[in-house]
């Protein structure tokens, strides 16, 4: 179904309305953005019957349709079809002059520029799911063609969905993508471990999701609300020769930063390999 809003320059087009797309639009809803401004381009009929029923947004089967509706593109397709998504945008953005805003691992902002036809106005973005409950993270990176008022433009969009950060030197953005574009995952990861080890410890399965649920939710919310370093709180749990300090002492014999630093830079090669092989 395609629902004709309002077409301002005002108004936010989203072309691909998967995972990311959603998360992004639940949170800026969801903070009073009026769904009568955003549209979106989803090919997949379930995905966009579900955006307009649960969000009460324009959605459109077609890119060409949600992108005259809008001054701002918000690009939230896989990197491997960016190409020739925006190639077949080229023409409209050479003559509207949209500010386009991708959120896509790895694609370069000159890359998009290029594919665009050229002198587009490109911010890169690198959000993350916690968006979709106003707790995101993005970090934002505007190329040349960006003046002030587009970067208040995507720094607004974003911000509705969580904090922003302005990355100046685009190539830290494959790191941005490692730490907190792909980082929820990591949580979650260590969640299902912890839930787990919960259960080989004896603990019912209801039992063992919400102990770490709660435990995952208690620590986040002293990370971001106390001034204390990550190394303090952890300090002010292990209590020598305790339980914590057992557990601790394993995760380092293990060589859990190693790791990490590991995952983390295999997160960022693989954003440079995606803008490579997607050229
Ligand atoms: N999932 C995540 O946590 C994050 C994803 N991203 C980036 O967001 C982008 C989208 O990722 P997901 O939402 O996870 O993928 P997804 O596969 O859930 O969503 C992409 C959507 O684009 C649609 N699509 C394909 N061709 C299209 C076209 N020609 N016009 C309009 N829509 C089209 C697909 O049907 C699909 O629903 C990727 O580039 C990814 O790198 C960025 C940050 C976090
Ligand atoms: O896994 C990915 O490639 C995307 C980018 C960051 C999170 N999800």
């Amino acid at each position: 179904m395609t629902h004709s809003g309002t077409a301002t320059a005002d108004s936010i087009a989203f072309i691909g309305g998967g995972n990311m797309a959603r998360s992004l639009i639940g949170g800026m809803v969801s903070r009073g953005a009026d769904p009568a401004g955003i549209h979106v381009a989803e090919p997949v009929d379930a995905l966009r019957e579900a955006l307009a029923r649960d969000f009460g947004i324009q959605v459109h089967a077609d890119a060409a349709a949600a992108a005259a509706a809008a001054g701002t593109w918000v690009f939230a397709v896989k990197p491997q079809v960016m190409r020739s998504v925006c190639k077949d945008l080229a023409d409209r953005a050479r003559a509207t002059r949209p500010l386009a805003v991708s959120i896509a691992a790895g694609i370069t902002a000159g890359q998009l520029s290029t594919w665009l036809g050229g002198d587009a106005a490109v911010v890169r973005a690198m959000p993350n799911t916690p968006s979709l409950l106003g707790a995101g993270m993005t970090g934002l990176h505007a190329n040349a063609g960006v003046d002030a008022a587009g970067r208040e433009r995507a720094q607004a969009l974003l911000a509705a969905a969580g904090e922003t950060v302005w990355i100046e030197d685009e190539a830290l953005m494959d790191a941005v993508t490692a730490v907190s574009g792909s980082g929820p995952a990591y949580v979650f990861l260590l969640a299902e471990a912890m839930e787990d080890a919960a259960r080989a410890q004896g603990l019912p399965a209801d039992t063992a999701r919400t102990l770490v649920q709660q435990t995952l939710f208690g620590a986040a919310r002293m990370l971001t609300d106390s001034t204390e370093a990550p190394a303090e709180l952890r300090r002010r749990v292990t209590s020598p020769g305790g339980t914590t300090q057992a557990a601790i002492e394993t995760f380092e014999a293990g060589g859990l930063r190693a790791l990490v630093a590991s995952a983390i830079d295999a997160a960022a090669v693989r954003g440079r390999e995606l803008s490579a092989a997607n050229d």
